[in-house]
């Protein structure tokens, strides 16, 4: 058994009146991107300088305007990126570069140098003030844990006046979710007050679930009480930096912006140390499809796969929300018959909102247009069957048919597992447009004629081959298809019955393919089944369905 007693509950907080349960996300939050910082420390192979230029090039192209470059004082390879891209002029002017660093006094000094040149920045300093940091690591009282908080502000305004561009500061309590809120409180305060921070000039303050340990409601109890109880909530950008440690972080992180949080620090697909930082890619999708504008370019999401799994070596996951290959496609019968109906619904309805049942947005709005949404297996059924005959051949198969093609096709699954639209397509030509034994309709001629009783009527001539042998049959009836079908119904000695016939075409223009369906009756042992014929004239296709039905009844 799991030895569950070696953990103790952590705590909860004590918050009256909380208001973030009622709330709704309006808009977009600041969102600042840690990919180069947060997310490459965990790689297994961090990111070359190259590499850190590309998906820095891609940051500012999605639309991040808040981008933490790295740690430069902490490596040769972070200072060189950094300076890189001042070097080469690659920080547009409405993109804020961001560096993380202790506050540390050499740690500060050798940031501000590699920093130089650049016009605006923001400079986050950051020290652990959990209850077990403060014990284990630090060895320190809460009042010098402050200090240390009090002394990095104090380093960063001094360099400061010696540095031309503008600087922005930032200051995490790391290891909040650990922390008495209160106490973070303390040390905020006291980092607010130390820098002077106003509604003109605000501090950043991030609230970091450094690791997750508690249900997202509790962050955001955490976070509502902070917004609640800052003495000048103006002077404070509320910023907030979840871990995944726990599987919620976008829960967490989204519950915050409830509570009160104006900004998210996070990465693209949630990498991160341990399980990731909140994936902002699914925060900013999810706010996409409730109607709410994310503020982030994400029209494609398949570029910012290619260079994210080029870069962090990382496979995005096949059930990735949003981006994972198979989150637009259905494999189960149910699924697919709601998603045809529902697609064909909007169609019909001309609505400009999206509703679809169990696709929750238009895989096309992100770029994924070309990957088929409707997936067989021998999970699938007749839905998912005629939506690929539809949208990938344009063959809308009457309600009946479908039923009847899909357990073609299901029997097929059950043998080799999942059939390609291409196999289903062949199967259909093999099975219905292809049935031509033992009659083969070749010709036709057709006369409208009035009888004694002034009625008109069809006399229909038909060349036909019979196991390939040319022979022509005559029928009389009060349409094509009716004298066909006595004509041919006399050969056969059967009695047959059209029960449904269906027509569409299958390309626009004048020389455009048509499709009939007949739906045809052994009237003596009731068995009924469906043929198919394709032609640029209707009568020709209305008789090869004729035709295709009634080899198929001899099968
Ligand atoms: C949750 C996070 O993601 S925080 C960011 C984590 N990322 C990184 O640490 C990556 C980059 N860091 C590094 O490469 C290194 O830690 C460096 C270069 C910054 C510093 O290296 P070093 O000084 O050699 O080592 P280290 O980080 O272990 O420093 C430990 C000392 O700094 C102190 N310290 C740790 N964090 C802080 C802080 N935020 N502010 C002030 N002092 C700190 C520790 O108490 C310890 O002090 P001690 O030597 O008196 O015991
Ligand atoms: C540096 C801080 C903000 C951090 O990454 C964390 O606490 O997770
Ligand atoms: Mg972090």
């Amino acid at each position: 058994m799991l030895n569950y007693a070696r953990y103790k509950k952590n705590p909860v907080i004590s918050l009256s009146e909380r208001q973030w349960p009622d709330n709704q996300i309006e808009k977009a939050p600041v969102w600042c991107s840690v990919d180069l910082r947060d997310g490459n420390q965990a790689l297994i192979e961090p990111m070359v300088v190259e590499e850190k230029i590309e998906f820095f090039q891609m940051l500012v192209k999605l639309g991040f305007k808040e981008i933490e470059v790295g740690f430069p004082s902490a490596s040769q390879i972070e200072y060189d990126f950094l300076r890189q891209l001042v070097e080469r002029n690659l920080i547009p002017d409405d993109v804020i570069v961001q560096v993380l660093v202790q506050c540390r006094e050499h740690l500060i000094e050798r940031t501000f140098e590699a920093l130089n040149g650049v016009k605006k920045a923001i400079v986050h300093i950051y020290n652990s003030t959990s209850a077990l940091q403060r014990d284990v690591v630090f060895g320190k009282s809460k009042e010098e844990i402050k200090e240390i908080a009090i002394e990095g502000t104090k380093l960063v305004k001094q360099k400061m006046k010696d540095f031309e561009g503008k600087i922005i500061l930032e200051y995490s309590p790391e290891s909040f979710t650990g922390t008495e809120v209160d106490y973070a409180l303390d040390v905020c305060e006291a980092v607010l007050d130390e820098w002077g921070a106003t509604k003109e000039e605000p501090v950043i303050i991030n609230l970091p679930a450094t690791v997750e340990m508690n249900t997202p409601n509790v962050y955001a109890d955490q976070i509502e009480w902070f917004h609640r109880h800052l003495k000048n909530r103006e002077a404070v950008i509320l910023s907030v930096h979840p871990h995944n440690d726990r599987g919620c972080a976008v829960a967490a992180a989204e519950l915050s912006l409830l509570a009160g949080a104006d900004r998210i620090e996070g990465t693209l697909f949630g990498n991160g140390e341990r399980t990731g930082n909140v994936d902002i890619l699914t925060i900013a999708y999810n706010l996409f499809s409730q109607g709410v504008n994310p503020n982030l370019n994400l029209e494609n999401i398949n570029e910012i796969i290619e260079v994210y799994e080029r870069c962090c070596k990382i496979p995005v996951h096949i059930r990735h929300p949003y981006a994972g290959k198979l989150v637009f496609t259905a494999f189960s019968g149910s699924h697919q018959d709601a998603i045809n109906k529902g697609i064909k619904a909007m169609k019909e309805r001309n609505q400009s909102y999206w509703e679809v049942p169990y696709l929750p947005i238009d895989p096309a709005d992100v770029g994924r247009k070309y990957e088929p949404i409707v997936r067989i297996n021998s999970q699938s059924g007749k839905g998912g069957v005629a939506f690929i005959m539809d949208s990938c051949f344009g063959f809308k198969l009457p309600k009946g048919m479908q039923k009847e093609f899909a357990k073609i096709i299901q029997e097929i699954s059950e043998k080799q597992g999942e059939v390609a639209p291409e196999q289903i397509m062949e199967e259909f030509k093999k099975e219905y447009l292809e049935a031509k034994e033992p009659f083969h309709f070749c010709q036709c001629k057709i006369e409208e004629k009035m009888d004694e009783n002034n009625r008109e009527s069809t006399h229909i001539t038909i060349l036909y081959k019979e196991n390939g042998i040319e022979k022509t049959l005559e029928g009389i009836g009060n349409g094509p298809i009716d004298a066909a079908q006595k004509g041919i119904s006399n050969i056969i000695s059967r009695k047959l019955k059209v029960l449904d016939y269906n027509e569409h075409a299958l390309q626009s223009g004048s020389n455009a393919q048509a499709v009939t369906y007949i739906h045809l009756l052994d009237e003596e042992n009731g068995n009924a089944i469906y043929g198919a014929g394709i032609s640029s004239n209707i009568t020709r296709s209305s008789l090869r369905a004729l035709f295709s039905a009634i080899n198929r009844l001899n099968k």
